[in-house]
C-alpha cells in the first residue's frame, strides 16, 4: 500500500524542536511523532517539559521559547494535570462544560436540570422552547457512571475529594469525544484500585483513538503504552515496544510481561 496514500500511516499529530524557559534549556532537541490510533506514552522526572510539550501539541499557551514545528491536523481533547473544575457547576455540569460552551446544549441545561438528567428524551425545554439533547444528557450520565460518580452527580467541586474531582476531568475529556486526546496524569489522584479501573475504563473508550499519555509511572506506561518515550534532560529515547495489547483493554497489571516492562522502566528512569 502507498503509505502517503494511506490516512494511518500519517502521524496524528508531531512535535519537533527545543525549548527555554528564560534563558535556561527546558528540553534538547525532541522529535516525537504520535501515531494515529494507538497509546503513546510519555515517561520523564518531574519538570524535565512533559506538560509543556502537551501545551505545545494542543496549540495552547505556555510561557516557554519554542523553537520549532507543531503539526496537528485533528480535533483535540486535553486533560490538564489541574482537574481545572468549574466550582459553581455541579459534576454533570462540569462533564458537559465543552459543550455548553460551543453551543451545542442549551447554555440553562444545568439550571434546569441540575442532576443532568431529563426526565426523558425530548421532554422539558430550554426555556427558549428547544427540546434538550436527551443523547447527550444521557452520554453524560453513562460517562459519570463509568466513572463512579452517578451518586455525586448533583455535587459540585468543593464536595468532592481530589480523586472525585479528577474523575470528573477525566469524564469531561472523555465526552468530548475526540480523535487526538492529551492525557496529563489522569490518573495520578487516585487509589491503587480505582486507577487500575480508570486505565481500563480510558483503554476501551478511547480505543481507535491517538492518545498521548503523560505519566510519572512505569506501571501505567507498562498497562497501557503501545509506544513508551522517556524524555529526560539529554533528550527524548524510545523504550523497547511492549507486547501487543488486546484492542480497548489495559494489559492486565499483573501479568508477568507487564510487570517485567514495569522493572525495565524504572531501570532506566534510575540510570
Ligand atoms: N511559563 C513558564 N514560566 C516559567 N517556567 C515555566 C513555565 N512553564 C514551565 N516552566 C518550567 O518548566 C519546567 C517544565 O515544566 P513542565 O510542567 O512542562 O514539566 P513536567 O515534566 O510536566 O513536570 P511534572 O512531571 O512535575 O508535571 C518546570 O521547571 C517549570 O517550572
Amino acid at each position: 500500500m502507498n503509505r502517503l496514500a494511506d490516512p494511518a500511516a500519517t502521524p496524528a499529530a508531531s512535535l519537533s524542536g527545543r525549548a527555554w524557559v528564560g534563558e535556561a534549556p527546558l528540553f534538547a532537541p525532541v522529535d516525537l511523532v504520535l501515531e494515529r490510533g494507538r497509546w503513546t506514552c510519555l515517561l520523564g522526572p518531574s519538570g524535565v517539559g512533559k506538560s509543556t510539550i502537551l501545551r505545545l501539541i494542543a496549540g495552547l499557551d505556555t510561557g516557554v521559547r519554542f523553537d520549532g514545528k507543531v503539526h496537528r491536523d485533528q480535533p483535540v481533547a486535553l486533560m490538564a494535570q489541574d482537574p481545572g473544575l468549574i466550582p459553581w457547576l455541579d459534576v454533570t455540569g462540569n462533564v458537559t462544560l465543552g459543550a455548553r460552551l460551543r453551543g451545542t446544549l442549551p447554555i440553562s441545561f444545568m439550571a434546569k436540570y441540575p442532576g443532568g438528567r431529563p426526565s426523558g428524551p425530548g421532554k422539558g425545554t430550554d426555556g427558549r422552547g428547544a427540546a434538550p439533547p436527551a443523547d447527550s444528557a444521557a452520554r453524560a450520565d453513562a460517562l459519570i457512571r463509568a466513572v463512579g460518580l452517578s451518586d455525586r452527580a448533583d455535587h459540585r467541586p468543593d464536595r468532592l475529594s481530589g480523586g472525585q474531582r479528577q474523575r470528573v476531568a477525566l469524564a469531561r475529556t472523555l465526552f468530548e469525544d475526540r480523535p487526538l486526546v492529551l492525557l496529563d496524569e489522569p490518573f495520578s489522584a487516585l487509589d491503587a484500585r480505582t486507577r487500575a479501573q480508570m486505565q481500563e475504563l480510558s483503554a476501551g473508550l478511547l480505543a481507535g483513538r491517538s492518545v498521548l499519555l503523560v505519566t510519572h509511572d512505569p506501571a501505567e506506561a507498562a498497562r497501557l503504552g503501545d509506544r513508551i518515550l522517556l524524555l529526560r534532560e539529554q533528550g527524548l529515547s524510545e523504550c523497547p515496544a511492549p507486547p501487543p495489547r488486546r484492542q480497548g483493554h489495559a494489559r492486565p497489571y499483573d501479568a508477568l510481561e507487564v510487570l517485567a516492562m514495569q522493572a525495565d522502566l524504572m531501570r532506566r528512569m534510575m540510570a
